[in-house]
């Protein structure tokens, strides 16, 4: 089966296969939806939707449905600040925030060809460059919704140093948003910083149409009334009780693949207007359904002819998803892509739409596997063992041997004694992978623009395993991919790495550093993983241009 399951205008869309062609369980699952009335009463915004255990957190977690309206006001206040920094000469927009706090501008700059900075990172390299580019110019939207991130803390702190070091006052520069009553709110009135507030009623992934998308998104350029527009056009459809709602027929796709054991989703980028709505995508289903042991792998991939994605070495446990753009009205440039077996699902819409399509399955998806799309229990462990680590309780992890420039550290268990080489630690890590269920998750707590070669290991990785792997940029995929590695099925085998900076950056008035600070990331999520008996290497190198020697070994 591959349909159009509903045609917007524009011919920008994406398009879903997976390799279980069990058509009767599909259109059951639909059909059930239908008669149970998911959609008009997600659209009126029914908590108990997901289940008792869920209710509580859901009836505080559902305004997104009605943001293409509820957002409108935002348009014409975004704007005129637009208007009042540019007459400032403040042409340069750098975003702080982590997961659902910067992932949505990233990708709706990125499809409207406006620059954004997005500084989502405690690497001193990076969070540096950040500070010493185009200051003068620069207007800096701080982005938090609980006000207690603290990679997004320092980031604000080490921004409000340099203005002040340049004789600049911050309030000039710096807006903030935040839920109302955040800590953030209060310490921004009190700076006299520009404060949006936004609607606490949605939770951070499913935010991209509230202040935290529209406001950094706007400021930087982009058409966010138009964005509101193209949401607004698919909410009937997503919101009537019909077979052929897409919402319900992504989700439902997505749900039964999960069920049936199709665990992994893969997500290709085949033009510019997508360019970053994988890793949009990627938070808002990891963290929505990765938990309990159970849930849906995003894997993105950035390429068409990537080994996860191609038919002819994709594996069977993976749902196949395509964003890109239609060539004008005579076809999709990916239709070429189905396989010949398996079963898809194409919508064409622009990128408003999608987000709040995808927004929709995913939390149909959540419904039909059983899961409450809305918390994200195992986000919090990770920072509680990274906090401790800071304020000097763990234990320094030891390492287990050095090769070279490469110091080499790993959880208990797995590592033959006596291995003494990065190489024979990185083929006793892949050893580890289950045939069939398994996936490898490479996490680089680096520089994600210096270092970006090394991203080249995912399909390197996925070509002499045979599996999916994910490759992310820590700390940000903590804010993803990070509640399923440690909350989803214990499928994973994990592969850190970690560097000495070219200089580390003091956080102002906090007693760490940035490269303690990212390092304490690094060890405190492994040592969860650990501690749940997954086996994780992590591969230190003393310098940013000994990076090669791993990516030599991962090659
Ligand atoms: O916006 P913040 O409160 O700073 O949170 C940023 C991110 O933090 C955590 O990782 C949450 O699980 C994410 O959903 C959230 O988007």
């Amino acid at each position: 089966m591959s349909e159009t399951a509903w045609n917007a205008v524009d011919g920008a869309g994406f398009e879903l296969f997976f390799d279980y062609p069990d058509e009767a369980a599909f259109a059951s699952t639909v059909a059930g939806l239908v008669v149970d009335r998911v959609a008009s009463r997600l659209g009126a915004r029914d908590h108990t939707l997901w289940g008792a255990a869920a209710e509580d957190e859901a009836s505080k977690r559902l305004s997104w449905v009605s943001l293409p309206t509820t957002s409108r006001p935002l348009v014409a206040e975004v704007t005129a600040l637009r208007a009042e920094l540019a007459a400032a000469g403040l042409t340069k927009v750098v975003l702080c925030g982590m997961g659902g706090s910067s992932l949505a501008p990233e990708v709706i700059c990125g499809a409207a060809g406006v620059e954004l900075g997005v500084l989502d990172s405690s690497d001193p390299d990076f969070v540096r460059q950040a500070l010493e580019d185009r200051l003068g110019a620069t207007v800096v939207v701080v982005s938090s919704k609980s006000g207690g991130t603290v990679e997004t803390d320092s980031q604000r702190r080490a921004f409000e140093k340099a203005f002040t070091d340049a004789g600049i006052d911050p309030a000039e520069r710096i807006v903030v948003v935040t839920d109302p009553g955040s800590p953030l709110e209060e310490s921004a009135r009190g700076a006299g910083y520009r404060v949006f507030l936004a609607d606490p009623a949605v939770g951070g992934r499913y935010s991209a149409l509230t202040a935290f998308g529209l406001v950094p998104s706007g400021l930087a350029g982009a058409d966010i009334g138009a964005l509101l527009d193209e949401a607004e056009a698919i909410r009937p459809v997503l919101e009537s009780d019909s077979v052929d709602n897409p919402g319900l027929r992504l989700g439902s796709l997505l749900g039964i693949a999960n069920l049936a054991g199709v665990d992994k989703l893969v997500l290709a980028n085949a033009g510019a207007p997508f360019a970053g709505f994988g890793d949009w995508a990627e938070q808002l289903i990891a963290e929505s359904t990765g938990k309990d042991g159970r849930g849906i792998l995003p894997v993105v991939v950035d390429a068409l002819g990537s080994p996860n994605f191609s038919t002819s070495t994709s594996t069977s446990d993976e749902v196949l998803a395509l964003f890109g753009t239609a060539g004008g009205s005579s076809g999709k440039v990916f239709s070429s892509l189905h396989p010949a077996s398996g079963f898809g699902l194409s919508v064409d819409a622009a990128l408003g739409a999608q987000m709040l399509l995808w927004e929709h399955a995913t939390v149909v998806a959540g419904r039909v596997i059983g899961i409450n799309p809305f918390d994200q229990p195992d986000v919090e462990s990770a920072k509680a063992a990274s906090r401790e680590l800071l304020d000097g309780g763990g234990s320094a992890p030891t390492p287990v041997f050095v090769d070279g420039p490469v110091t080499v550290y790993a959880s208990p268990g797995w590592l033959p004694e006596g291995t003494s080489t990065v190489a024979d630690a990185v083929t006793a890590l892949l050893l580890q992978l289950d045939d069939a269920t398994g996936y490898v998750a490479v996490q680089a707590y680096l520089d994600r623009h210096r270092d970006a070669a090394l991203a080249g290991a995912r399909d390197a990785l996925a070509v002499r395993t045979g599996r999916p792997v994910t490759f992310g940029w820590g700390p940000r995929f903590l804010h993803s991919t990070g509640q399923y590695h440690k909350g989803g099925p214990a499928t994973g085998v994990y592969l850190q790495v970690t560097g000495q900076p070219v200089a580390d950056l003091a956080v102002p008035d906090r007693p760490f550093t940035f490269h303690e600070f990212l390092t304490a990331q690094a060890v405190g999520d492994g040592q969860v993983l650990a501690d749940k008996g997954r086996p994780v290497l992590r591969l230190h190198v003393n310098a940013p241009s000994d990076l090669a020697a791993v990516r030599e070994v991962l090659a």
